[in-house]
């Protein structure tokens, strides 16, 4: 199916999964879908292989992690968290000479916590990994105080997003 992308999301100076200026990073862009989901394009390098022509399954499990954490900002666009659960299971081989795609969506949301799960796509849409991760809120004041982040937490993507995906 084809979805159009309503947003971009913002990313990081210094993030292992999103952060611009981090050379290990796998400069992930998040695009908000017209149908609630939020899909992820990761670029992996050989920095985050694990045997030959394979992604560590480490590297999997922060993509995952990252875009379900993020899934949330699609409703409550001002709500932050910390991963306090992640469970990951790993069906198929995710190449590292290919973009890494992923979708997720939020599947609760309480006052507290909340939870989603998210899927890595092949380019063939067969599922390599799925994901499920619960989060605790917690306020950017919060966040900020406790790790000093500052205004490079969250910068504009200036890159050129896609009209439209396909998964
Ligand atoms: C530009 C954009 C940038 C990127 C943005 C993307 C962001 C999103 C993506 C992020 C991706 C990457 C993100 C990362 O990589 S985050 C990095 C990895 N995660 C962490 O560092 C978290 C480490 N853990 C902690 O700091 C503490 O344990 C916290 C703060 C979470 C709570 O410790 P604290 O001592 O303060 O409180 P408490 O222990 O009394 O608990 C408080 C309440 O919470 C409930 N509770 C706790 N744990 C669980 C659980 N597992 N299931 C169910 N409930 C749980 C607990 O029952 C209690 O409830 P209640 O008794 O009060 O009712």
């Amino acid at each position: 199916m084809k979805y159009k992308v309503k947003n971009k999301q913002k990313i990081s100076k210094y993030c292992f999964v999103c952060g611009t200026d981090n050379k290990e990073s796998l400069h992930t862009k998040f695009y908000e879908l017209e149908n609630g989901e939020l899909m992820s394009v990761s670029t992996p390098t050989p920095t985050h292989q694990s045997y030959p022509d394979r992604v560590h399954g480490g590297v999997i499990s922060s993509v995952l992690d990252e875009i379900i954490g993020r899934a949330i900002m699609i409703e409550e666009p001002d709500a932050w968290g910390v991963t306090v659960e992640l469970n990951i299971k790993y069906k198929k081989p995710v190449p590292i000479d290919k973009p890494i795609k992923c979708i997720a969506r939020t599947t609760r949301n309480t006052r507290l916590l909340f939870e989603g799960t998210g899927e890595i796509i092949l380019e063939d849409g067969s599922i390599a990994a799925t994901g499920h991760a619960k989060y605790y809120k917690m306020s950017l004041e919060k966040l900020a105080k406790e790790t000093g982040a500052d205004d490079t937490l969250m910068m504009d993507d200036l890159s050129q997003a896609p009209e439209e995906v396909e998964y």
